[in-house]
């Protein structure tokens, strides 16, 4: 019996401690409902044994007495505090009822005790193998697999919504509460937290980062609305760029700050990139205009109407050719093999060191005028591929977009920053590369580009002069030229069909007349980009002097403009260039090793006059009423 006795102790005791309901770690309960729950199990325990051995009511009594008094010791003990999770110093006084709720409740977390949350870096750290493989699941948060300390238990683990993830900085997150899910239940009462660190507030539901629905009536629309694929792209690349800390880089009113939503805060273009009609967004970019001279030293420039905190210097101070693209270099060690095995990895290397481009995002606020194109690009093709959800059957089409006009217009620009609002990969092939330095090879690199690009999906892929590919041929002859545009036509037709691609085609030319049927009615959508009007001129004399020392009265400037008529924004760009030389070329009797940059004059209105001496527009009228007709005809900017 005695021995009987002592096993049945041994085992009750431990069945107490492995018990699931005494939890003492757990900080969803209260002090007293813990000791409650304690007493239970201890009587539930005796009576157990009381039933079942015959054991008299006495003694059980005394038993329960005698293995409260002993096993409370245990619990206290530093050794064991471990097992318990180390959750309060206090607790084990709680649990054996010498602590009420009237007593002051001092909560075991200090600063010292506090868990650094090493996982949220970690998870950070790991994404690049996929967001689901690090994103904790409910269990695993519970588990504390994610490396959540013990006593720690994650409680965001319920959300699916990564803004939940990613709108807690690493490192400085509080402990979390258990069982805290931004949907549910009052945040607990900060008395449970160390002072100085407020309660968790829940998180408002978000929608698309930075697009604002409500301004035209219709309610916000549902978190991840992106398809899977898509979806996944753009919160691993987040992810990725979450774990970059905050990029230097602004880009006038639109930042690219990076931890936030899918990595650009798009906070200040909301009010442009909500939906509006192509009408109502032109209203909006023309309100913003071009304006003072705030932002002195901008490299590129931007064309904006405000200079937001990261300003000139931080700019100046970060050349825009070093600007490493988060989106694409999130890419480089997770192309998918299986889908590329049979491709010549020659051809997949030159591919990724040739065509898919490194460069620094691009803004609207980076392209002077063009408000037609942007509004109609924001509204026809950005959007179906943001809410794939939303723009669905028909409206969801322009997949393939032609940009034609004349050279130096800012085409590329375009093709960039479509890129960099969708967090695209972006590929650009250049047409006459492809018929000259890899004749032989064009169609290979071709279908290598878009092999590639569907990998790495979002992607754009650039083509430009592309009416050398896709010229109305004379000869039956197949020639590499031929096979080149066999495949950029079968490619386009694939991307017109294959409506889960989150692949844009963007092909320039500024020869649009060059171009055969079938080459151009591949294209959904063709827009005219046309030499910039004179607000967009004002704009880029602005920008383009911001980065220096002048003195030209609005009179000049707006002279300036005027004598600018025909000029592209490349022309621009030169005779702005060309001025700046001026205080210079004014320095020549001087030493100019020896010089400082404040002994140089201003640039200022006679600068300008010489320069347009030696600058001339780069298109001629001819060329332009080429490109009205082809407008008229197959354009669809009219
Ligand atoms: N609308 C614009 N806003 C600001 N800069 C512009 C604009 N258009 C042209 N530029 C300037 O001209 C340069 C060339 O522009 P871009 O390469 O985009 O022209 P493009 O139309 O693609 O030329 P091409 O047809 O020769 O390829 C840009 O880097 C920029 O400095």
């Amino acid at each position: 019996m005695g021995v009987t006795l002592a096993n049945r102790e041994v085992v009750s005791v431990a069945h107490i401690l492995r018990s699931p309901h005494f939890d003492i770690s757990s900080t969803t309960r209260s002090p007293a409902h813990k000791v409650d729950v304690f007493r239970g199990h201890l009587q539930r325990t005796y009576q157990y044994a009381w039933a079942n051995d015959d054991i008299s009511a006495l003694t059980a009594s005394n038993l329960l007495k005698k293995y409260a008094e002993k096993y409370s010791g245990i619990l206290e003990a530093p050794g064991e505090r471990g097992l318990l999770n180390s959750y309060s110093e206090l607790v084990p006084g709680l649990v054996n009822g010498r602590k009420n709720e009237s007593e002051l409740w001092q909560s075991a977390v200090t600063s010292d005790s506090v868990y650094s949350m090493s996982c949220v870096p970690d998870v950070i750290t790991v994404s690049k193998s996929g967001l689901t493989a690090v994103l904790p699941t409910p269990a695993d948060a519970s588990g504390g697999t994610m490396g959540s300390p013990p006593g720690v238990e994650s409680g965001y683990s319920s959300s699916p919504n990564l803004s939940a993830v990613y709108n807690y900085p690493p490192a400085s997150y509080p402990p979390q509460t258990p069982g805290y899910s931004p949907g549910g239940g009052a945040p607990p009462p900060s008395t449970y937290l160390p002072s100085g660190i407020p309660a968790p507030t829940p998180l408002p539901p978000t929608t698309v980062p930075g697009y604002s629905y409500q301004s035209h009536g219709l309610s916000p629309l549902a978190p991840s609305p992106l398809s899977n694929s898509s979806a996944h792209s753009l919160k691993r690349k987040a992810f990725y760029m979450a774990g970059q800390g905050e990029l230097d880089s602004s880009y006038g009113s639109y930042s690219y700050v990076q931890h936030r939503g899918n990595g650009f805060d798009r906070s200040v273009e909301s009010v442009s990139l909500a939906f509006k009609p192509t009408k109502q967004l032109m209203v909006v970019d023309q309100q913003r205009k071009f304006s003072s001279q705030s932002g002195r030293a901008l490299t590129p420039p931007s064309y904006s109407a405000s200079k937001n905190s990261l300003g000139p210097a931080s700019r100046s101070s970060e050349p825009f050719g070093k600007f490493p693209s988060p989106v694409m270099s999130d890419h480089s060690e997770e192309l998918p093999d299986e889908q590329l095995k049979n491709a010549d990895p020659h051809l997949i290397e030159l591919v990724t060191n040739e065509i898919i481009n490194q460069g620094p995002p691009v803004d609207w606020s980076d392209i002077a005028g063009l408000e037609m194109a942007k509004a109609a690009i924001k509204e026809e093709v950005l959007w179906p591929i943001l809410r794939p959800d939303v723009f669905t059957g028909l409206s969801a089409l322009p997949k393939s977009l032609l940009f034609f006009g004349p050279r130096g217009t800012g085409k590329t620009l375009l093709g960039r920053c479509i890129a960099s609002q969708l967090g695209a990969t972006f590929c650009r092939i250049s047409g006459s590369a492809l018929i000259s330095k890899w004749l032989g090879e064009g169609d290979k690199i071709l279908h290598a580009s878009f092999l590639v690009a569907r990998c790495r999906q979002p992607s754009v892929i650039f083509i430009s002069e592309v009416d050398l590919l896709l010229f109305s041929e004379v000869s039956e002859e197949p020639s590499p030229v031929s096979r080149i545009k066999t495949e950029l036509l079968m490619q386009l037709d694939t991307s017109v069909t294959s409506a889960e691609d989150q692949l844009v085609i963007i092909c320039t030319t500024s020869k649009p007349e060059e171009m055969d049927e079938a080459g151009r009615r591949y294209f959904m959508k063709r827009l005219l980009i046309p030499l910039p009007d004179g607000s967009a001129r004002h704009q880029m004399v602005i920008h383009l002097l911001s980065q220096h020392n002048y003195c030209l009265s609005d009179k000049e400037i707006a002279l300036t403009v005027q004598r600018t008529e025909g000029f592209s924004g490349l022309d621009m760009t030169h005779l702005c260039q060309e001025a700046v030389l001026g205080p210079l070329h004014a320095m020549q009797s001087t030493d100019l090793s020896a010089i400082m940059p404040n002994q140089l004059r201003p640039v200022t209105y006679q600068d300008f006059d010489s320069a347009l001496c030696k600058i001339q527009p780069s298109v001629s009228q001819k060329e332009l009423d080429v490109y009205v007709e082809w407008n008229k005809m197959f354009g669809c900017s009219q």
